[in-house]
């Protein structure tokens, strides 16, 4: 049988292989192992890279992959990872549990997450062991290299990590230490995660914002003035700072994709008033459970969801009387499910984490020396690869990395 897989990168340049294989037996493709491995060279410079591409496919209808972690292979010199995402909010995954430091500096990590010149991300985040008394600590860095508190998608990518890694057991819920304190995410039969988000900070110090706050010291619908318009804000802490806009002075109820995020969202980000920067949740209100957000990141800018950022809107959105407490949360990447519980005044956040790639870079101070990936997955419209151990693959819609093998040919 003959194979095409195409291989192509953000700026389009489109390399092609043919394979020729035998097949003894009508085979399936969900059955077919197939790994693919990208060769990233750019040994002198980070501008030009070019791309050596290698396929290796076996095909054994009755051979079961094999039960071990795909981070077993460990080459000295090779940072291993494993990016996952979160509707879309996408992480470089790093297992740093021998180890109280970081393996990837603030400076690497910004070279990982460039899109065009790295594997590509919108953070990096490390499994490292637990203190006091927890499981795990989890610590990421944005890709501007600042390191926030917490990430609300990270945590269920995070938990899907661990899940994987071998030595979990079956155990699927876990105590995780991070910035903002205790946070426990449970991997629910469905496969989605389930995260205690912990209680909402509203106090204005603490947010941190110099807004003038209420008299619970809080701030909820206040006039901030951004290139003469005045936009209604609430501010909400989940560790990592929020500013909340459903409004401004001339229109009641926003219409997001309006919006112009990038020329908008620097202007909240880096606004006098938040003196730790802010992340900014820009929301349409469809109905009393049903909200829509785009989201404005601090040190990532417009991704397409924020965990943090949706348990903020709700909690906002309650504040101002425009939503009950429990809520679906619309965002580009798709629906998160919100719950701020009256009982325990703790937000819940239920929403899908899932692997896209795993691969290995050299990691020298200024220039990568190789990176490679091992596609696990590929998109629907072309063919859908399972793993009997992992249950389906996802797509590889938001990298820019993307192994296509077409499905007419196989
Ligand atoms: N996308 C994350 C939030 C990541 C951190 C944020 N950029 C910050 O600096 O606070 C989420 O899902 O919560």
């Amino acid at each position: 049988m003959a194979m095409a897989a195409s291989i192509s990168n953000s700026t389009n340049i489109t390399y092609s292989r043919r394979y020729h294989h035998h097949l003894t037996s009508s085979i399936k493709p969900s059955q077919l192992p197939f790994q693919f491995k990208i060769f990233k060279s750019t040994s002198s410079s980070i501008q030009n890279p070019s791309f050596r591409v290698s396929a290796s496919m076996s095909i054994e209808a009755t051979q079961k992959a094999p039960q071990v972690s795909f981070l077993v292979r460990k080459e000295s010199g090779v940072l291993h990872f494993v990016k996952y995402h979160g509707l879309g909010n996408d992480f470089i995954l790093v297992d740093n549990r021998d180890s109280v430091e970081p393996k990837v500096t603030p400076d690497q990590a910004v070279k990982l997450c460039d899109r065009n010149f790295g594997v590509g991300a919108d953070g990096v985040i490390f499994a490292m062991p637990g203190i006091n008394g927890t499981d795990y600590t989890m610590r990421i860095f944005n890709s501007d290299g600042s390191e926030p508190e917490m990430c609300g998608n990270g945590v269920r990518c995070f938990a899907r990590f661990i899940a994987d890694l071998d030595d979990t057991q079956g155990k699927q819920s876990f105590t995780i230490h991070t910035g903002a304190g205790l946070i426990v995410p449970e991997i629910q039969d469905d496969g989605k995660v389930k995260v205690d988000m912990g209680q909402p900070v509203l106090r204005a110090l603490d947010v941190p914002t110099k807004l003038p706050a209420n008299k619970d010291q809080a701030v909820v619908k206040a006039g901030l003035e951004i290139d003469g318009a005045t936009w209604n804000v609430t501010c909400v802490s989940m560790g990592n700072p929020h500013c909340v806009t459903f409004s401004t002075s001339e229109c009641k109820n926003l219409l997001v994709d309006d919006l112009n995020l990038s020329e908008i969202g620097p202007k909240f980000e880096h606004h006098e008033v938040f003196p730790a920067r802010t992340n900014t949740e820009f929301v349409q209100v469809y109905s009393r459970s049903h909200l829509k957000m785009r989201v404005w990141e601090r040190g990532a800018g417009a991704t397409l969801a924020c965990g943090t950022g949706a348990c903020a809107v709700v909690v906002a959105a309650v504040l101002e009387g425009l939503s009950e407490r429990n809520c679906t949360v619309d965002l580009p990447g798709g629906p998160l499910e919100i719950e701020w519980r009256e009982e325990d005044n703790h937000i819940y956040m239920t929403g899908p984490a899932e692997i896209s790639l795993s691969g290995g870079s050299g990691l020298k101070v200024a220039t990568w020396e190789s990176c490679w990936c091992d596609v696990v997955c590929l998109t629907q419209q072309f063919l859908r690869v399972e793993n009997p151990q992992r249950g389906p693959l996802i797509s590889l819609e938001n990298t820019r990395l993307c192994v296509l093998i077409h499905k007419s040919i196989i």
